[in-house]
């Protein structure tokens, strides 16, 4: 079974764009449980530009799903942010400063030490820990030896090249997922996943855990409806 986490950051961007509480966080991750999803994710920035590090502490007491905050560890504060939440999962995510989004996995053979570190210090809180990398195989063999559960492959690329050629697109995927699958790692995927490309990734590396996803979701939401948006991204991972 692959789990649907919704990433709630769009709901955060919309409701600071105007300073109010409209929408409400707690509330939307509340419906997108009721609706049928089996996580949610939130990905704190240090600029608070989307989800706030208040909201990460209120959402921890409302969500019964899998709580998975995603975010850069070399900043304290994100650290004990996700120490003091104690969620179900972490997923460790090497942020630029200044970038729009995530744009790259791990080196977790450059970062080995650090990673390291980082992932004793989660699980020893018994937080599960994903490190995010590219769908690299020496990245996931890399990642399993700095004791993470979990590597969340960043989609990006297969998504921006999947109408080229969606077979191309996910091959590197398959072989990073089987690389995860063989030293046992658990296994993510994210970013840019959308109604068009998940029932292929899905049928592709059908062991896959979780998917989490925000974006695309939530603009099918404002055509569909978030009820409906969530019963449609689940059946494409059935
Ligand atoms: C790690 C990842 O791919 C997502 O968390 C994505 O970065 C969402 O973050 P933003 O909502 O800030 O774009
Ligand atoms: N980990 C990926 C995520 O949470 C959502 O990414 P996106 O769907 O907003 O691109």
């Amino acid at each position: 079974m692959t789990r649907l986490s919704v990433n709630i950051n769009k709901i955060a961007t919309l409701r600071n764009s105007r300073g109010g509480d409209n929408p409400n966080v707690v509330r939307t991750a509340l419906d997108c449980e009721r609706f049928g999803a089996q996580g949610i994710t939130v990905h704190p920035r240090p600029d608070e530009r989307h989800i706030r590090y208040q909201d990460v502490l209120e959402l921890k007491e409302v969500v019964t799903t899998e709580f998975n905050i995603e975010g850069n560890p070399t900043e304290k504060k994100f650290v004990e942010l996700v120490l003091k939440t104690q969620p179900a999962q972490v997923t460790l995510v090497p942020d630029a400063l200044g970038a729009i989004t995530s744009n790259a996995g791990w080196d977790t053979i450059a970062h080995r030490d650090r990673l390291t570190d980082l992932v004793q210090t989660f699980k020893s809180a018994g937080i599960r820990v994903s490190v995010f990398v590219d769908p690299i195989e020496a990245m996931v063999e890399g990642a399993k030896i700095c004791g993470a559960d979990r590597v969340e492959l960043y989609t990006e690329p297969y998504a921006a090249e999947y109408f080229d050629n969606r077979e191309a697109a996910v091959a590197s995927y398959v072989r990073a997922a089987n690389v995860a699958k063989e030293v046992g790692l658990g296994l993510n995927a994210g970013h840019d996943l959308s109604l068009d490309n998940l029932r292929f990734l899905k049928q592709q590396i059908p062991h896959l855990d979780e998917v989490s996803i925000g974006h695309a979701l939530i603009c099918d939401a404002l055509y569909y409806g978030l009820e409906n948006t969530i019963q449609m991204y689940l059946r494409e991972l059935e």
